[in-house]
């Protein structure tokens, strides 16, 4: 213990054993406790002074945890306030947000997820392992863009505004929306999906509005629509950019107006529905060429998140094969893998085309497929040749780094100079070659421009002119 003094943390909650677990791990990270059963224990103290962390429940018996945190954070707006409660309602959620909470965690919470947010809370380092956030369940990830979509999902679940959730495919999109959907106070409320790129145009309206009986060959009965099942609740609307110009069309004025009819009705229907869309395309690039209407892009696109690709963040996968790993095997009843080193280090350099949808598949095969316990990365080579031979559209392996140059691309283009893209960019891609064929050839230049097909002094020259600018 260095000289300095320890940090000070309030613990309020009026269930003894969660003072004492809780209390032991802060002081195990050599903080300072004192605990509180009750809100009256602590307006009191705080005429005696402030402590650099309050951690504190919701309900209690004299009190509201929310309304301590609202008194808090107006005297003391430095003071970071960490919410915990079993009530995982979305009024208590957004409460405790919108008067400025640093963080919520729905108990039972794992106790390495509060101390990472404690350690995040006092401006700590975070440790590299082990930080889930068990406040958006289902969704696992530690990287610092995941941390941010978990906190966006936290924030905008309560508002009751339209979502649009970008991202490449198998990123979890779907799974944002439902998150969104279980922390609103919708969540009571039906969540109703429709990926509206699996339908051909003509089934589309009639699946979003529904039909009467007889409005067209083949409606025998009447036909209850995705917009009137959502109800209250959520519609989620995967795949939007493939949407056909006329239901766009029809869709935008049913978001403007909040009525429609049926295929062949005349009942004027009201909806409700908060409409969460998503896509892997880029719609401003849609609405640029035409194909999408910059009006319905408008309103879907009041907020945005988007979930990077995993291979962006790398540091999520061991935790999210563990995570899926668990899974499978309780799917298939049978018994958990392991995953050596080798195994993790092989997975987190692999491209993953098909994001946390393909490493969830993955983790299925393996559980199913692989003998023994443990996982090594020659196993993983094996499956993972297979999955490249039954990649979808651009095939193989090829997707993966042309993938990667498609998002250089993307995010160089606003800020370099036009007319240079094109130098730049091969002259990456040459040297990303050079580089590669080197390290092959542990740095001998003759064999490397063999592979390459160039001749020696080709590739002297040119490595000459990169290495001395
Ligand atoms: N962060 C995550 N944590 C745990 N599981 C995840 C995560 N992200 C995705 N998954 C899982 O991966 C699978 C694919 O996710 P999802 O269907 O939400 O992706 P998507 O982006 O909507 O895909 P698509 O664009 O193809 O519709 C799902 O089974 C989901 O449970």
């Amino acid at each position: 213990m260095n000289g300095e003094p320890r940090r000070l943390a309030w613990l309020v909650d009026d269930d003894a054993s969660l003072r004492l677990v809780l209390g032991d791990s802060l002081r195990d990270a050599g903080l300072r406790v004192q605990v509180f059963q009750d809100v009256a224990e602590v307006v009191a103290a705080l005429d005696e002074g402030v402590p650099d962390l309050l951690v504190t429940d919701v309900r209690m018996p004299d009190g509201d945890g929310i309304e301590l945190l609202a008194r808090v954070r107006a005297a003391h707006p430095e003071l970071p306030v960490i919410v915990m409660s079993a009530f995982t309602d979305v009024p208590t959620t957004a409460g405790a947000f919108r008067h400025g909470a640093f963080d919520y965690l729905a108990k039972p919470f794992d106790l390495d997820d509060m101390m990472a947010v404690v350690r995040r809370a006092l401006g700590d380092i975070e440790p590299p392992a082990r930080t889930a956030v068990a406040h958006t369940p289902g969704l696992v990830g530690d990287s610092p863009a995941m941390l941010e979509v978990f906190r966006a999902v936290g924030r905008l679940a309560q508002l009751n505004l339209p979502v649009l959730v970008t991202g490449e495919t198998g990123t979890g999109k779907e799974l944002v929306a439902r998150a969104l959907h279980s922390h609103s106070p919708r969540a009571a409320q039906p969540f109703v999906a429709l990926n509206t790129a699996a339908l051909p145009a003509e089934l589309l309206e009639s699946e979003l509005f529904g039909h009467e009986a007889g409005s067209f060959t083949g409606a025998a009965r009447r036909h209850i629509g995705r917009f009137e099942e959502a109800a209250d609740g959520t519609l989620f609307l995967d795949e939007i950019g493939d949407m056909p110009l006329a239901m766009q069309t029809r869709l935008l004025r049913v978001l403007a107006e909040g009525e429609f009819y049926r295929v062949g009705g005349r009942e004027l229907i009201r909806t409700q529905a908060r409409v969460i869309a998503a896509t892997h395309q880029d719609l401003d690039a849609k609405v640029a060429a035409g194909t999408f209407r910059a009006d319905l892009l408008h309103r879907l696109d009041v907020v945005r998140i988007h979930l990077p690709p995993l291979r962006d963040r790398r540091e999520d996968i061991p935790r999210l094969a563990e995570y899926l790993l668990a899974r499978a095997a309780r799917e298939l009843s049978m018994l958990g893998k392991r995953l050596t080193p080798d195994a993790v280090a092989r997975m987190q350099r692999y491209g993953w085309p098909g994001n946390v949808r393909q490493l969830e598949n993955l983790c299925r095969r393996i559980t199913a497929l692989l003998p023994g316990r443990d996982v090594h990365a020659a196993d993983l080579d094996e499956l993972l040749r297979s999955d490249a031979a039954v990649a979808p559209q651009r095939g193989g392996a090829a997707q993966d780094w042309t993938d990667g140059l498609r998002d250089w691309l993307r995010n160089r283009w606003r800020d370099s100079e036009p007319g240079t893209l094109h130098a730049v960019a091969l002259e990456a891609f040459e040297q990303a070659l050079f580089d590669a064929a080197l390290d092959l050839t542990e740095g001998n230049r003759v064999r490397a421009a063999e592979h390459l097909g160039l001749s020696r002094n080709t590739l002297t020259r040119k490595l000459g002119r990169k290495r001395s600018p």
